[in-house]
């Protein structure tokens, strides 16, 4: 048997988030918020410049702790990993960028949810009229720049939309809703509530004028929701 690369201890948190990361993406098709092979999730492996990230193209049934691929910070695959035999996500760029100036961010999802999609066709960021949005959003869900996929535009976009936002969530124009979090299952959660105040504010707004939530009340609600609302060992204590 070859020498682990690495060591016990960052085997093993590989193991975590290899585990973990091909969990959440049931999760994005449980949801509703990816139809055939679109969208990804990865997840920063903690203690390492490592990431684990979805396979290009691979049908989110077939997705194994064994076949996400494991990746170096600047987005090059680990050789001779499980899963190294295959492509990365075609977002893998995006992730890496995010990951490198992000330090805070331990996971990334993209998707194609129709109702968020809808919103960054129109380059409109949703404004914060439900405090559902306040909770978890702080504010508006902003829009990032149109950017094409390939290189690091998509991140640059991300982590220049991002940084110092309170949104977890940002509609990258004409693409569609990339979010982060502190763990990978942080940002799934942001990816799962984005669809649906996408979704309740665009039906509000098709039946009448908006009522926007003052910033104050804004403001208490997002500390409420950050600080007090579920359990202490919540991922975003
Ligand atoms: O939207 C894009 C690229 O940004 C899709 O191709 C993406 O959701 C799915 O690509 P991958 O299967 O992760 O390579």
């Amino acid at each position: 048997m070859s020498a682990s690369r690495f060591s016990p201890e960052v085997e093993a948190a590989i193991r975590e988030v290899r585990a973990e990361v091909a969990r959440l993406h049931a999760e994005l098709v449980r949801y509703g918020l990816v139809v055939w092979t679109g969208g990804n999730v990865s997840g920063r492996v903690p203690g390492a410049d490592l990431f684990v990230i979805k396979p290009s193209g691979v049908s989110y049934d077939e997705i194994t702790p064994e076949n996400l691929v494991l990746c170096e910070l600047d987005g090059t695959v680990v050789p001779g990993t499980p899963g190294s035999e295959r492509n990365p996500s075609s977002d893998t760029a995006a992730h890496a960028y995010v990951y490198r100036h992000m330090p805070e961010v331990g996971g990334v999802v993209h998707t194609h949810s129709s109702y968020a999609v809808a919103w960054a066709a129109r380059g409109e960021e949703i404004p914060c009229v439900i405090t559902g949005m306040a909770d978890e959003f702080g504010g508006p869900v902003p829009v990032g720049p149109f950017a094409i996929i390939g290189d690091d535009s998509i991140g640059r976009g991300i982590v220049e939309t991002l940084r110092g936002h309170r949104s977890r969530a940002v509609l990258m124009q004409n693409h569609g809703p990339f979010t982060i979090g502190v763990t990978a299952k942080d940002a799934v959660k942001a990816a799962v509530l984005l669809e649906d105040v996408a979704r309740s504010v665009h039906l509000a707004r098709e039946a009448g004028p908006l009522i926007p939530i003052p910033q104050d009340d804004i403001d208490r609600l997002y500390a409420r929701y950050q600080n007090v609302y579920g359990q202490a060992e919540d991922d975003r204590r």
